[in-house]
């Protein structure tokens, strides 16, 4: 099923925005803050209703998805999650299997071990919530989204408070997500990331979409600069890149002047 959003509105943060994304495929969505990153990210999990405009899960438009069948096939980590309840990483983990109560629990039960040896949470299995640092926590809610297994995987930020090594165990497990046949969508403010590891990427700002297609033209240096304010540069090599910024701008912060 193929997930969509047509000419979408939303008072004051989208602008007639439309992205196609396919199975099989990272998608990533930039811009600055601000942009309608997660916004839009909120309304293709069916938690934003656009004014105007449709949501489309394989053709149907998403408010015509009922609950059940939408909590099995768009799996959603918001920006700052939330842990209502302080239960163990395990338990929580398999919150993620909530929407197939009535699957086998031998699938269950592969399911949770696989989602918390992918996030290498075996050592935390039986820690309660509460008593984990912030970039475990995060390992433990990607883990839950994991154990789902959603068509769609949307995760707004997901490497933000991790560290290099489980980053990249991350962005691993998105493209074989993809390998898969499942579509994952995520909301990035790493543009290299977005550039070595995205198949397509949107770029936002004010909530317009400014540029899209695959990251070496959505990703141009011209583009960063005109989006961002930043002259940039790419290093390196497709798949390798890393970006060089104009280090005179005058919008980048000199630490060691004290100035602001
Ligand atoms: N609940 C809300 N009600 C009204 N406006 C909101 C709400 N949440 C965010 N906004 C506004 O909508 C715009 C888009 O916000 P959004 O969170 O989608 O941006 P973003 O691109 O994800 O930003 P960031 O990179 O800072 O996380 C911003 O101008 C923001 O102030």
């Amino acid at each position: 099923m193929s997930l969509g959003v047509s000419n979408i509105t939303l008072a004051g943060r989208l602008q007639e925005v439309s992205l196609q994304c396919r199975r099989g495929m990272v998608t990533a969505i930039c811009g600055p803050n601000g942009a309608g990153k997660s916004s839009l990210l909120s309304c293709m999990a069916g938690l934003l209703r656009p004014d105007t405009g449709d949501v489309l899960l394989g053709g149907r438009p998403l408010s015509n998805v009922s609950v059940a069948q939408k909590a099995q096939w768009i799996g959603y980590l918001p920006q700052a999650p939330e842990v209502a309840w302080d239960v163990s990483v395990e338990v929580l983990v398999s919150l993620g299997r909530l929407p197939w109560r009535n699957a086998p629990a031998k699938e269950a039960r592969k399911a949770i071990d696989d989602a918390i040896a992918a996030m290498d949470l075996e050592d935390l299995r039986h820690r309660p919530v509460s008593r984990l640092s912030g970039g475990e926590r995060a390992r433990v809610l990607m883990a839950r989204l994991l154990a789902t297994q959603p068509g769609w995987l949307l995760a707004d930020e997901p490497f933000a408070s991790l560290d290099l090594a489980h980053a990249a165990a991350l962005m691993r497990r998105f493209r074989q997500q993809a390998k898969a046949g499942r579509g994952v969508v995520l909301v990035l403010h790493d543009l290299a990331t977005a550039m070595n590891h995205a198949d397509q990427v949107l770029v936002l700002r004010k909530g317009r979409v400014e540029a899209e297609g695959p990251p070496e033209i959505a990703l141009a240096g011209k583009v960063i600069h005109r989006v961002w304010n930043c002259p940039a540069r790419w290093l390196g090599e497709p798949g390798e890149r890393a970006l060089s910024l104009g280090l005179a701008t005058p919008f980048l912060v000199d630490v060691s002047r004290g100035s602001v």
